[in-house]
């Protein structure tokens, strides 16, 4: 068995972080005395830990939640690029069963860790409608590339700032993202014009949305056209994020306060 111990040695040495993904307070214990800084990740601080980043989510998807640690690590400068950290986490129920190694950086920061955590609407609103527009820039609208924009939050307000292009199809439903049958509506409406509006749980408010923020000053990257001027401007007048998919570029990207926080390939996701 020297050689598995040698691998083990191996995977931790010279580690500049160990990042304990859920650990029970048990075996955050065994970690008190240790030289190495220990960050807990976990979606609440139950082991009382001193350093803690808050996973918006549990993620089934082992290297979604290191990534998402890592980033949320990245966020309050425990660690940085070139970093080497350990990550133990659980892969199945047992307990912390999997160590692995991850040298940081810059490409595993998105922008994404913030968008989930500091948004207003919920974190799996955000991420339910993140993955619509991912699959929907990898498929497209039966094989041809669409465009959509996405209002995510502060419902209310978004509504005031924008006006009907047509009937709202969801008018008198309550069908929240995340439902399968709804992101099959959600991709056959995005042929249509304008914006969905999605509320703070996730219920679909409106389609065919036209936003009328106020752009003035508003400064995202040169190219981008009405679709993501409009999306990124009513993030400034309320407290939503806009999730667009480009028809032109095929990107994903995410606004806040105005601002460009996330671009993304969808092919690369
Ligand atoms: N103010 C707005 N509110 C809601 N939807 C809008 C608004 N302006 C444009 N759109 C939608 O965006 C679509 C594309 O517009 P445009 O090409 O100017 O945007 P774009 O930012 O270049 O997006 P793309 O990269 O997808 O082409 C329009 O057909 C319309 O459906
Ligand atoms: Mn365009």
């Amino acid at each position: 068995m020297a050689s598995l111990t040698d691998h083990l040695s191996d995977l931790v040495a010279d580690a500049d972080a160990v990042l304990l993904f859920s650990p029970t307070s048990s075996f955050h214990d065994r970690f008190e005395d240790g030289d190495t800084e220990v960050v807990v990740v976990a979606p609440d601080n139950d082991v009382d830990a001193e350093v803690f980043v808050e996973l918006p989510l549990p993620f089934d998807n082992v290297k979604d939640r290191i990534r998402f640690g890592i980033e949320g690590a990245m966020d309050a400068d425990l660690v940085s690029a070139g970093d080497e950290v350990v990550c133990i986490a659980s892969v199945f129920d047992g307990g912390s069963d999997a160590v692995i190694r991850v040298t940081v950086d810059d490409t595993v920061h998105t922008g994404i860790y913030d968008l989930f955590v500091n948004s207003r609407a919920e974190p799996s609103v955000i991420r339910d409608v993140f993955e619509v527009a991912i699959e929907l820039g990898q498929k497209g609208q039966k094989g041809k590339p669409v465009g959509a924009l996405f209002v995510v939050g502060d419902a209310g307000k978004v509504m005031n700032k924008s006006r009907p292009l047509s009937y709202n199809p969801f008018e008198k439903s309550h069908v929240h993202v995340g439902d399968p049958i709804v992101n099959v509506m959600l991709k056959e409406f995005s042929r249509l014009d304008g914006a969905f509006v999605v509320s703070d749980s996730g219920k679909i408010v409106s389609a065919y949305r036209y936003l009328e923020p106020g752009a003035e000053g508003v400064d995202i990257p040169k190219g981008l056209g009405a679709r993501h001027m409009s999306g990124a401007a009513i993030t400034r007048d309320t407290n939503s994020t806009s999730i667009v998919l480009s028809e032109s570029d095929g990107l994903v990207r995410a606004f806040k306060a105005g601002e460009l926080v996330l671009e993304i390939d969808p092919e690369e996701y």
